[in-house]
């Protein structure tokens, strides 16, 4: 929502109308999440959330090129090339993107299958690809400001692995190893992303440019939760090509122990 009048908010107000942002429409107010973390997901949604948000993940490092392919500025480019590796990581060890696919593996689905990405849904693709664009395309502020939803991301991931270690029994340290490592990683990141974008958004219409990108940005997850829900939960109609419950899940998997607590 744009200021009443037309001069620029200072720092500490400008701040927490972005954080008012995160409060008002992050993610983590979706009942999918509500499921997934209370322990009310089936099996096949778990899977299902797995499968979608791996594009999501794979999408990162490609956002965060485009990013960088524009950037002038040898410093910006030096903070900013560390989230590619923490994503895309070493030959060896891999970064997130394999940490995602231990996820899938844990949860019963071949690990080829995910990084396929065959089966995402069409809506789950179309909210991912409207980001890296929106970040190949807009004004570094707006593509940086997009990034400041990681804002509120440290305490949906605390939630997360408190909720699955809890009610669901593929969960365990190397299947949560994703989020443990986010834990580390996103703090400096949006401490930079936050920091820019204050410096930067200077007049009341950078600011309402920078609140906008957040926006926009909360509207990419949560459409991707919206998609999930109606394919896997309710009404229950996936879209063609979406996963169909069977592909890509692991012959010898026992599903009650996956399921564990939460049975
Ligand atoms: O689990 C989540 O809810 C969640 C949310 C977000 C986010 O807010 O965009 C990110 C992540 N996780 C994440 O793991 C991650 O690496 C990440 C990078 C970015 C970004 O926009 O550059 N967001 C997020």
């Amino acid at each position: 929502m744009p200021s009443s009048n037309d001069t620029a908010l200072d720092r500490k107000a400008f701040e927490r109308r972005l954080r008012q942002i995160g409060a008002e429409r992050y993610h983590d107010k979706h009942p999918f999440h509500a499921m997934l973390h209370g322990g009310q997901c089936s099996m096949r949604q778990v899977r299902a959330w797995v499968i979608n948000r791996y594009y999501y993940q794979s999408r990162i490092p490609m956002k965060d090129a485009a990013f960088l392919s524009r950037c002038e500025d040898p410093d910006l480019r030096r903070v900013w090339r560390r989230r590619i590796d923490d994503h895309d990581g070493g030959v060896e060890d891999g970064g997130g993107l394999r940490r995602w696919l231990r996820l899938a593996e844990a949860v019963g689905l071949d690990p080829d299958y995910v990084a396929s990405t065959s089966g995402v849904l069409p809506a789950t693709r179309f909210a991912v690809d409207a980001y890296v664009r929106f970040v190949r395309d807009m004004p570094l502020l707006d593509a940086v400001a997009a990034s400041l939803t990681e804002l509120f991301a440290p305490q949906i991931h605390r939630d997360r692995i408190a909720g699955l270690l809890e009610h669901y029994g593929f969960a365990d340290d190397a299947a949560l190893s994703y989020f443990r490592k986010r834990l580390n990683e996103a703090p400096d990141d949006v401490a930079f992303g936050l920091a820019w974008v204050l410096d930067h958004a200077d007049t009341l219409e950078r600011q309402d440019a920078a609140a906008a990108a957040l926006t926009f940005k909360t509207d990419v997850l949560w459409a991707q939760l919206d998609a999930l829900h109606a394919a896997y939960v309710s009404p229950g109609r996936i879209a063609p090509g979406g996963w169909d419950g069977r592909e890509g899940v692991t012959g010898a998997v026992d599903e009650d122990r996956l399921r564990g607590a939460a049975e």
